[in-house]
């Protein structure tokens, strides 16, 4: 049906502007669309598979008419005849059969991988290629077959969760339950377990700077005392180069500056040592570097610790980055016992000092290592394999390889092309529900983001429509988010003028001191008036900041009676939030910029008419956000950033918003217009990782507006769009 009531009139999808659809099916939602013919209830279907359309949720369509395909562009690849039957029986005995038993197959190259136990072994292997498989089962072989003591393997894995994962599945392999498992971790867990062991005072965990909070706090201490302004520079990136130093293994004192900025970073980093040093504190990448000195620094240490482990296994080698390629070697040359496993196309941390390039090194300081290569990918269907195949071929820097799929199912990847970011989110929300409904478990499903702050719409339609679902454990509200919440703070003053925590938010954007909190309180007391009316009395400030205050205090009433989306650009324009947020938003952080967070805000606010209905709305999504951290759902969605996605697989999953800024993000292509050309090819592999999370069904949207903009779609997938007919094949 393309009609329906609304408001008394006759609405018709054909004459509605698509930037509407949005609004109608929130009002569908809420029952104030009506049926034409019967007059009861309609909804209004905005997903993927078919056009957008009204129905009956719980009979037919009284005015029966076929729905088209919804407008999406399926990439389609001919299946090659070999797929079927690829697989030959070879013959198996001893261990290896009795995994064969237990249903854990291998193929030829797998059990080469598996079988080949000592000296060095490079283990290339393409996405789903049974690389976490062979870790596995080797080490099982090793224990089982070749009865090498489980205490002398290390097994080292880039996150806990993958850890944890690797020894549940060993547990579960045939005669495991009897002899142990090796020590399995990641490089902090293991590295620092050596340290406590060597000087457990020097490396008491009350020592360490845990949080990026506490090392930024330390740096703007030591920037404060040489006039580094906190409001012109970003002290995230400069944890972040600092870090990426300290993980290259680059000492200070060979730094020379190409910048002002790194002329005060590497300032930061020579007194964040020295502090640190002399307060007896480390923190992560200390205790890789600390790993290191004291290997190489006391061989009778290093020879005891060589005699202890004499295999290791190395996961996601790919992301290994120097000092940790460092220790790996110390700990190895002994025996020369090491099983590197790696794919350069998954090389995403380039960032904090991750090196690809590790793997050709490994060829060279292991002169007998032998290669295998994985290319058969048992994950995901023919569809879905040729085309990350595809998109990933057009990285320059990569090892040519082929990964070949080894099923076929009538599902293509599928390019669809929402309005806007809500819009995004009802169609793949609409899309989840309906394949729920149809019988699929909610924990198949996976919709993967650039960055977090990308979750946030998707995050209010899940709620909306109560589907169970979690997000990255450890990320906040979007609305949390420091720009935004000192946003919110005006609409709160605008409504409650004593709003105490709103104020203290406030107050940052306005330049002024926290201890001016206390003197509004005290002024609002003695004067018997509002803490917003009391901003115009403090004392104590400068003559153009009262003259500012003095402009800016009765904005508060009018904003208060704006429609939310003019509030904020009332904000912003008159009240000078535009100027705070290019002093203090971030603007350097090529990342996260406050600026890119405030037009988010301003997505969800041209949807609502009144200020209050707003904030209401924004309560609610904070209040959901902390009832998903305290109850944690087994069966749920999952909402999550592609860089928390890699190593997992999904039947089903939606990658957000294939536009140049978001995917590959703007950063990446500030860097490429200035000749750079790795950050692009990064997140091309961020984009190869995502497709190839795949099981069985892909969808890739591409959104026509994003942050309020006119978007295009990103240069990763645009190649494969470029045809008139949508269904045509590719
Ligand atoms: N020989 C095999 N026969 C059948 N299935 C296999 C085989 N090897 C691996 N698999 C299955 O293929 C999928 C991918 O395997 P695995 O997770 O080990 O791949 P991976 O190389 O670690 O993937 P990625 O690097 O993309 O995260 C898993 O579901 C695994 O059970």
């Amino acid at each position: 049906m393309n009609e329906a009531i609304y408001k008394g009139k006759v609405i018709h999808l054909q004459t509605i502007a698509r930037e509407k659809y949005q609004l109608i099916y929130e009002q569908s939602l809420r029952k104030k669309l009506t049926c034409p013919a019967c007059g009861e209830p309609v909804l209004f279907y905005l997903g993927i598979e078919k056009k957008p359309h009204f129905y009956h949720e719980h009979k037919p369509m009284c005015i029966p008419q076929s729905v088209d395909q919804g407008n999406v562009i399926s990439f389609v690849s001919p299946s090659p005849l070999s797929l079927k039957e690829k697989r030959k029986n070879e013959k198996l005995s001893g261990y290896l059969q009795q995994l064969k038993e237990a249903n854990i197959d291998l193929d030829a190259s797998q059990i080469k991988a598996v079988r080949k136990i000592n000296g060095p072994l490079l283990v290339l292997a393409g996405a789903g290629s049974g690389k976490t498989r062979v870790l596995t089962a080797r080490t099982a072989y090793m224990i089982c077959e070749k009865q090498i003591d489980p205490k002398s393997i290390m097994l080292v894995t880039f996150t806990t969760k993958a850890a944890k994962e690797m020894s549940n599945r060993l547990c579960t392999y045939p005669g495991i339950a009897h002899s142990g498992i090796p020590v399995i971790g990641t490089f902090h867990s293991l590295f620092y377990r050596m340290l406590q062991h060597f000087d457990p005072i020097r490396w008491h965990h009350h020592r360490l700077i845990k949080w990026d909070w506490q090392k930024e706090q330390l740096l703007k201490e030591i920037g404060r005392e040489v006039g580094i302004d906190e409001r012109d520079f970003a002290y995230d990136e400069a944890i972040q180069q600092i870090s990426y130093w300290k993980n290259t293994l680059t000492p200070v004192h060979s730094l020379s500056p190409k910048n002002e900025w790194e002329e005060h970073v590497i300032y930061l980093y020579t007194k964040y040592e020295e502090i640190k040093r002399m307060r007896g504190q480390f923190d992560f990448d200390d205790m890789l570097i600390g790993c290191y000195e004291m290997l190489h620094e006391n061989h009778d240490l290093l020879m005891r610790y060589q005699e202890r482990f004499r295999y290791f296994l190395i996961d996601e080698f790919q992301d290994i980055n120097k000092v940790q390629y460092e220790i790996v070697k110390l700990l190895s040359s002994h025996t020369n016992h090491i099983c590197a496993v790696g794919d350069d196309d998954q090389a995403i941390y380039a960032f904090r000092g991750s090196d690809p390039s590790f793997i050709f090194q490994f060829q060279q300081d292991f002169p007998n290592v032998e290669t295998v290569t994985l290319t058969e990918n048992y994950r995901s269907t023919h569809q879905i394999v040729s085309l990350a195949n595809k998109i990933i071929s057009f990285n320059r820097t990569r090892m040519p390889k082929q990964m070949h799929a080894q099923f076929d199912l009538n599902l293509h990847p599928t390019f669809f092309f929402p309005y806007d970011e809500e819009e995004e989110a009802t169609m793949i929300a609409h899309d989840i529900q309906e394949r729920i409904k149809a019988g699929a478990e909610p924990h198949e499903f996976a919709v993967l983001c650039r960055t977090h702050a990308a979750t946030r719409a998707l995050f209010e339609r899940f709620s909306q429509l109560r589907l169970p679902f979690v997000v990255d454990s450890d990320g906040e509200s979007f609305y949390k988010r420091r720009i935004v919440r000192y946003l919110l703070g005006y609409l709160k003053l605008s409504l409650d003028p004593n709003d105490e925590e709103a104020m203290n938010d406030v107050l940052a954007a306005l330049f002024l001191k926290q201890t001016a909190l206390n003197d509004l309180k005290a002024i609002s007391i003695i004067d018997d008036c509002s803490l917003v009316e009391a901003l115009v009395k403090l004392e104590d400030i400068q003559p153009f900041q009262k003259q500012k205050l003095r402009n800016i205090v009765p904005l508060f009433q009018t904003i208060a009676h704006l429609k939310p989306f003019e509030a904020i650009e009332t904000i912003e324009k008159d009240m000078g939030f535009s100027d705070f947020v290019k002093k203090r938003g971030n603007e350097g952080n090529a990342i996260e910029r406050g600026s890119d967070d405030i037009r988010d805000v301003k997505v969800v606010a041209k949807k609502f008419k009144t200020v209050r209905a707003f904030l209401s709305h924004i309560e609610k999504m904070i209040a959901q956000h902390e009832q998903m951290k305290r109850e944690k759902q087994e069966n749920a969605i999952q909402l999550t950033t592609i860089h928390r996605a890699k190593g997992l697989e999904y039947n089903y999953v939606y990658v957000l918003s294939a536009v140049d800024g978001h995917l590959p993000h703007d950063y990446a292509l500030d860097a490429y217009r200035n000749g750079e050309t790795a950050p692009l090819e990064e997140e091309r592999r961020l984009l190869y990782v995502a497709l190839t999370r795949a099981k069985y069904g892909l969808f890739i949207s591409v959104p026509t507006m994003r942050r309020l903009k006119k978007a295009n779609a990103s240069r990763f997938v645009s190649p494969f769009l470029k045809i008139s007919n949508p269904k045509a094949r590719l």
